[in-house]
This record gives structure tokens, sequence and C-alpha cells, in this order.
């Protein structure tokens, strides 16, 4: 069936879906006519959908560019493709707690159970392992669950409508969705984002960071004292520049630009398999000698939890805003030497010796220049933490495999972004001794 609505053709297509991709919606391929009467087979991802299910969906075919009109995007978007109806459910499927899931951009897995959203996490790593690593069978351990799935984001961007009112965007489209509140933000700023909404918004974005350990938060662009008083009235102390938490049993000193891990339960979990996997089959005594690295340091998380058990720590960050924060943060270790810098400018030049690495880069993985350094100079131990599964694959497939430097010892899914499908692994991989 095809629908023309307002200059939208929508197509209707009852099927059965396949399996989630990375991204976490099912996969389905239809065929249809094109307007040379040709038959043509497409492959779409349906959000909101489950292998196995046989639903109705419906597919909106982009808008062409109007006469006249120049195009803003270079490549074509994928058609918008959403389920009407589920005919035949999978027993996989759980109601969705928050109203806006499906249409919102920010969640992918709510609609599925959460004790299958940690073993199709661990398959995805599996692939990837395999397909981009090339490891057979990989060390790959289950996902570590989070213990509260909801509520565990401390920091959230919102857009801003017409209205002035902040929210998420949908999903494919820049229309923003006003949220009473969202299901995986931290209740705190739930409760800011309602008293924020009374008033109009005059920028673009409003970005909010909760402390999790006391009432502190951090709201981008600065709110008028009204708001402001509002905020205090609801208990939530606004701070200037920076605020504090607590990971680890450390305080944190944070400025709103440096990055800082989002889910705090998980990241006490992670920053002990760091410290495990570095300290891993040293005595007390042996850490006490052994130099580390802390690159792509942020505001210094693992290397001031490292600093207590080890006898040098060097951090390497090239935020301005995170180093000020890294260096306030270990002002009193003496055993720290920080330095601000690009990884790739600053590994090849380090003179000194190092037994251990914790890497944790961007979404994009090391570039070649550092993995080159590792593989030059390999180090007994190196604990990878990585927030992509794909480029963390590459990576290890050219540690492991093109250069042999270094054995998988193990990777550990955990689970930093319940609902969504964002994956956080912790790998650790040891020197291959020639
Ligand atoms: C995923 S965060 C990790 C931060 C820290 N390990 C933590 O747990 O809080 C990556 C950090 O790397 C920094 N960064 C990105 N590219 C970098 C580069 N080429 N050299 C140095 N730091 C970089 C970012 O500013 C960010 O602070």
């Amino acid at each position: 069936m095809t629908q023309i609505q307002e200059e939208r053709t929508i197509t209707y297509h009852t099927v059965e879906l396949g399996a989630l991709s990375r991204e976490g919606h099912a996969i389905v391929e239809i065929t249809e006519l094109n307007e040379a009467g040709e038959s043509v087979t497409r492959t779409l991802q349906v959000p909101a959908g489950l292998p196995g299910e046989r639903v109705t969906i419906a597919v909106e075919a982009p808008q062409k560019p109007r006469p006249g009109h120049r195009r803003r995007h270079w490549k074509s978007r994928p058609p918008r493709t959403w389920i009407t109806e589920i005919h035949t459910p999978s027993p996989l499927r759980v109601t969705a707690s928050c109203p806006v899931f499906g249409t919102c951009g920010g969640c992918q897995v709510q609609h599925l159970s959460y004790a299958d959203q940690l073993i199709w996490k661990r398959d995805v790593v599996l692939q990837l392992l395999q397909d981009v690593g090339g490891f057979v069978d990989p060390p790959l351990l289950d996902t570590v669950p989070c213990d509260v799935p909801w509520h565990y984001r401390n920091h959230m961007r919102f857009s801003v409508n017409r209205e002035g009112l902040a929210g998420l965007t949908e999903r494919g489209l820049r229309r923003v969705l006003p949220l009473a509140e969202c299901p995986i933000a931290h209740e705190q700023i739930n409760r800011a984002l309602a008293i924020v909404n009374r008033h109009e918004n005059p920028r673009p974005q409003v970005l909010i960071r909760t402390a999790t350990a006391n009432n502190q938060m951090l709201i981008q662009p600065a709110q008028t004292p009204e708001v402001t008083q509002e905020l205090a009235e609801a208990g939530i102390a606004i701070q200037d520049e920076t605020m504090d938490e607590v990971l680890g049993g450390q305080t944190f000193r944070i400025r709103p630009s440096s990055f800082f891990q989002t889910n705090i339960p998980q990241a006490e979990k992670m920053a002990q398999m760091v410290l495990e996997g570095l300290l891993l089959d040293q005595s007390t005594e042996q850490a006490k000698n052994m130099t580390v690295v802390d690159a792509y340091c942020g505001v210094g998380t693992f290397a001031a939890l490292l600093a207590p058990h080890v006898g040098k720590v060097i951090a390497i960050e090239e935020s301005a805003s995170a180093i000020k924060d890294a260096r306030w943060n270990m002002r009193d270790v003496e055993h720290v030497e920080i330095l601000k810098g690009k990884v790739e400018d600053m590994l090849p030049s380090l003179s000194a010796q190092i037994d251990g690495f914790v890497i944790d880069p961007p979404r994009a993985g090391c570039m070649p220049i550092v993995l080159d350094a590792l593989i030059q100079h390999p180090v007994a131990r190196i604990v990878y933490v990585s927030c992509d599964p794909s480029t963390l694959a590459r990576d290890l497939n050219i540690l492991c495999h093109e250069h042999s430097a270094y054995r998988l010892r193990s990777v550990q899914p955990l689970d930093m972004f319940p609902q969504t499908a964002h994956i956080e692994n912790v790998a650790v991989l040891e020197r291959i001794e020639s």
C-alpha cells in the first residue's frame, strides 16, 4: 500500500524481521518496483523491532530536493522506517518504559529485556572480534550488567525547540521532543530539566551534568538568577565553573567541557578492572616499582586511582580544560607527571622505561602512530578501554595479529549505557616475549 501525505510518500510492508544491527535496529529486506517498473530489493533498519517478529512497517521515501533548493546533505539519508503494527511479538520483547521510545533518538533497545540486551551486546563484540579482529575463539567474557539499568546518565545534552523548550531530538529528524523526564537520565537531571523548562531557553542547546555523590550541578548556558534560585529551592546547587564528583573513593573536580565517565556505578567497576588488569600477577612491592602511562587521561580518573599502587604515573591528555582538572585532582600526588598534548605526539618521544599502559581513546580508537609506538617498544601489559568495539577489534588485530607483539588475555564488555546500542569494553593484553 502507498500513501502520499503532504508530499511525503509512505509505503507499508508486512514483513518478518531479521537480526539486530549494531545500531540496535532489526534488519529487513523489502522488494519494490521502482519508477521504471523494475524490481529493487533494499535493506532497511527497523527501529524498535526484534528478530523473528512479524510486523507491518511504514517506509517514508526521502524527500527530493525542491527545484531551486540546494541539497543540505551530500549523502542521501536512509528512509525513515517505523513499525505500525506488531502481528507476532518476539518472546524477548518487553514494554518500553518511555512514552517516546522508538521516536526519540536516545535509546535503541528499551524493548529488549535487559538480560537479552547483555547477551546481544556480547554477541556484537564476539562478531567484531572474529570478523575484524581475526580472533577465532577470543577470550571474551560475559557482559557486566548495570545493577540499576535506569536513571544512570549523569550528563545530558538537550536540544531546544522554537518555543524554547529543551528535550531530545526525534530519530532521523531535527525535531525536538520536549520531555517531562528521561528514564535513563539521573533523577537530579530530570528535576532540573523540569525547572529549566518552566522558562524559555534562549540558546539551541542545554547541557546538564550532575554529581551523584552530592547535589552539585553544572548547566550550560548559565541560567538566570531566577532559575538558579528555583533549582536551589529544589535542593540543586548550581556551580559556576567546576563540580566535584566521587569515583573509587576519590573526589574529582570536573569542568563542563572535560570528559568524565557518564555512569558512575559502572565506572567504579571499570576502574577496578583497569587496576586489576594492569597490576595482575604483580606483588605490592613489584607494583611500587612500576611506571605506567594513562593515555587519554581526561581529568585523571585512572591515573589518580592507580597512583597509590605504582611507582610513577605519566598521564597524557590534549584537552586544556581536562588538563586543568587533572592537575587539580592530582595536586597532592608527587609521583604523577601530567603531559598536555596529543598521545600520538607524546608517545614516540617518551624516554622513561614503561611497564604498563592504560589507553582509553575516543570512538575512533588509536592512531597508527600510537599503535606503532606500542609495537616498537612493547610493554608488559596494556589495558585498552574502548567505547567502540569495531575500532577496538581493528586495533587488537594490528597489535596481536599483524605484528604479533601482544597476546589478548581478556575482553570484558561492560554495560555503561543500558537501553542503548553503545558497548564499552575493557581488553587486557600482554607482551609476547621474543
Ligand atoms: C574516552 S575519554 C577517556 C578519559 C578518561 N580515561 C576517563 O576515564 O575519564 C577520552 C579522552 O581523550 C582525550 N583525547 C582525545 N583525543 C586525544 C588525543 N589525540 N590525544 C590526547 N588526548 C585525547 C579527550 O579529550 C578525552 O578526555
